[in-house]
């Protein structure tokens, strides 16, 4: 049998509306994203289990993961032999934390390397990005690529190969709240304006290629500096309530960032220490966070999506 561990990102990373996103790993060890295991059976099966299998619709041919494995038979390899492919549903739907794209990088993952397929970089995540789209609302790169290839990648159509890795201050840790509710991606980009004035689309330009320029050159502070969402975060604060009080409260816990994770209702903080890190969990903990929610102290997953042993996941 072989399993893939594909895990959580946080979409836009503030200042790159689906053009930036970074894969998050839990310092504590957790696996943070869906597990998808594969193995030959008589003929093709799906199976969903894990946390949250249960919120997703119990008909299979409208689960995603089902549906890139039909697709992958009828389109790339007709030939490979009858698997079961059971998607272990550990990321909330609709939490901003790039749940869609987790299922389908870590499914077309998995049958490429069942069926030794080995479809090039940009072929893979094509195919991704056209899946995530279905669900989303539009066709973005920002969970894909970095749940993909891991670490902060600056992704997009127009981008040689889709997506550019940066680099990031080690020091920097983020703090992932997920509040427990979910709010649909496709509902939160239709609250965005449709167009934008020319000053705000040349701002936004300069902006997020400061901010990638600061970065590759290591002047991260500055680039920190930078860090302030114009696109999104205005229209999108009011469908997820204590944003805003987490916005104004964690700095003074030593937040140096607030902002949306993906199209939320999951928030995250950028700390330059762990101690603030933990003094802004627990603000998340007592007041943002209800009975279904939980929080996590990450660093960015550099691996991105791979396999994993059977006793790597419980
Ligand atoms: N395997 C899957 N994982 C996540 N969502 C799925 C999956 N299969 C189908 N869906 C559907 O796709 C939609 C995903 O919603 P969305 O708000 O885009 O989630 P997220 O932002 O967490 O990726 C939901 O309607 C959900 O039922
Ligand atoms: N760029 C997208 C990101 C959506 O991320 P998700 O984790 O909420 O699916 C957007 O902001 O709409």
């Amino acid at each position: 049998m072989i399993s893939i561990y594909a895990p959580a990102s946080i979409g836009n990373f503030c200042v790159g509306f689906d053009s930036l996103g970074a894969a998050l790993a839990p310092i504590d060890g957790t696996l943070l994203g869906d597990v998808v295991h594969i193995e030959q059976a008589k003929q093709d099966a799906f199976k969903c289990v894990g946390p949250y299998a249960s919120k997703l619709p119990s008909d299979a041919s409208e689960n995603l993961s089902f549906q890139c494995l039909m697709h992958f038979r009828e389109h790339v390899a007709p030939s490979m032999s009858p698997v079961l492919l059971t998607l272990d549903k550990r990321l909330p739907i609709g939490s901003g934390l790039g749940s869609s794209a987790c299922s389908v990088v870590a499914t077309f993952a998995a049958l490429d390397k069942f069926a030794a397929t080995q479809l090039p970089q940009s072929a893979m995540i094509e195919l991704m990005a056209d899946f995530e789209g279905k669900v989303s609302g539009a066709r973005h790169y920002d969970n894909i690529t970095p749940c993909y290839l891991g670490g902060l990648q600056l992704t997009a159509e127009l981008v040689p190969d889709k997506a550019l890795s940066l680099p990031v201050d080690e020091h920097w840790y983020y703090v992932a709240a997920y509040p427990g509710f979910a709010l649909n991606t496709a509902k939160a980009r239709g609250v965005l304006p449709q167009s934008l004035t020319t000053h705000k689309a040349v701002e936004f330009a300069q902006r997020l290629s400061s901010f990638c320029v600061l970065l590759q050159s290591g002047r991260f502070e500055q680039a920190l500096e930078l860090m302030q969402d114009d696109m999104a975060e205005p229209y999108r604060q009011s469908l997820i309530p204590g944003f805003s009080d987490a916005k104004v409260a964690l700095p003074s816990q030593g937040a140096k960032l607030v902002s949306i994770s993906g199209a939320g209702p999951t928030l995250f903080a950028i700390c330059q220490s762990l101690e603030d890190a933990k003094q802004c969990q627990q603000w998340l903990e007592n007041n943002y966070i209800n009975e279904h929610g939980f929080s996590h102290i990450c660093k960015l997953d550099n691996l991105g999506t791979r396999a994993i042993s059977q006793g790597e996941h419980s």
